[in-house]
């Protein structure tokens, strides 16, 4: 008796585990984690029998508790699209199992945003470039197409000289045929853009002038010499005297002597001038008592002395047998 007692007990514990009945799960559904959402294909014919014998209790339950598991099957997916409706819009949907199996879970899309179609404000969007804007960087340089080359290199001349322009008027003209313009002076054939010989020469010797005594400027030289003067130290009645080499030399400006000197057959009393030579006595004193020609030729043959000295005009450099022959006349 005992041995059956135990038996029903033990067929009826079997019993309520391999059928346990519904009321067993309430506590734990509303203590626990919400119930998966489960769908009806899924569920066993006799799962559903037992939801049916509950009845009304049982939908009500369960009903409110429908509910989303968090898991990793859920993302979060925002449209950045800016043409559409789905600009501003966010998708919550379920992303489909990876075994290919069906949607199990439902799909919860929220209402999108309508846009009317003419805002009565138009929105500012960002304009769009048509063309890629250039960006500038100091990185190594690309090779895109869209980018303008360098600039080639300066090709390397021969022998390191500037080009010059082509030479004008043409070697073969009519012009060049004519000779140079008059008053131009000479341009070498093939100077080109190259600076004139005077540019190009050394440097001026720095200045030899002396500094005048008070009274004894240029302009007093010009007042006291004027068209009436006489400087020639001879006696005022004496004509121009015909000078020989002989006599020009006893004239050096030494021993109670006025100066001499000859510059192109004319002899000049340089004695009252000495004063006002910029270049100085000395230097002056080096022609006197000779022909001083080619002297000064070489320092300053621009220096206009035929008129600065025509009141020391004392005659002209004869040779000696001349001289001599003016001698023999003055006699006769
Ligand atoms: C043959 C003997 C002569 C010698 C050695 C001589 C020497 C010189 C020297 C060294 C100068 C300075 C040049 C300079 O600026 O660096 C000079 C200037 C000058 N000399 Fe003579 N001279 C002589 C005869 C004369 C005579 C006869 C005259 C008179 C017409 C004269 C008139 C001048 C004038 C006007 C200057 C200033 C030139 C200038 O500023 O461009 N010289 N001379």
């Amino acid at each position: 008796m005992a041995l059956l007692g135990i038996s029903l007990i033990v067929a009826s514990v079997v019993f309520v585990i391999l059928r346990p009945p519904p009321w067993l799960w309430l506590p734990w559904q509303s203590a626990g984690k919400p119930a998966a959402i489960t769908d009806g294909k899924e569920t066993k014919a006799s799962d559903r029998d037992r939801d049916q014998d509950d009845g009304q209790h049982r939908l009500k339950a369960d009903a409110p508790k429908i509910a989303i598991e968090p898991s990793d099957d859920i993302e979060l997916r925002i449209s950045s699209a800016t043409t559409s409706a789905e600009r501003s819009s966010s998708t919550l949907r379920q992303r489909k199992p990876e075994d290919g199996a069906p949607n199990s879970l439902p799909t919860i899309v929220p209402p999108a945003i309508q846009e009317p179609e003419s805002p009565t404000t138009p929105k500012a969007q960002a304009a769009t470039p048509a063309l890629p804007v250039p960006s500038f960087s100091l990185a190594e340089p690309t090779t895109s197409n869209n980018m303008m080359p360098p600039p080639p290199l300066p090709s390397s001349r021969p022998n390191g000289r500037i080009p010059s322009l082509n030479q004008f008027p043409a070697p073969n003209s009519a012009q060049r045929a004519r000779g140079p313009a008059p008053n131009r002076g000479f341009s070498a054939p093939s100077s080109g853009l190259a600076p004139p010989p005077t540019l190009s020469a050394k440097p001026p010797k720095p200045s030899r002038q002396v500094v005048l005594t008070p009274g004894h400027s240029p302009l007093d030289w010009a007042r006291i010499s004027g068209p009436s003067a006489d400087l020639r130290g001879v006696e005022s009645s004496t004509p121009y005297l015909r000078v020989t080499p002989s006599m020009l030399k006893v004239q050096t400006g030494r021993k109670g002597k006025d100066a001499w000197m000859a510059i192109n057959g004319k002899v000049y009393n340089v004695t009252p001038y000495a004063k006002f030579h910029p270049g100085g006595v000395p230097e002056l004193m080096r022609g006197a008592g000779r022909d001083g020609t080619k002297l000064f030729g070489e320092i300053h043959p621009w220096v206009n002395y035929e008129t600065m000295l025509a009141a020391c005009l004392v005659g002209l450099l004869v040779d000696e047998a001349d001289g001599k022959e003016g001698e023999m006349d003055k006699m006769d």
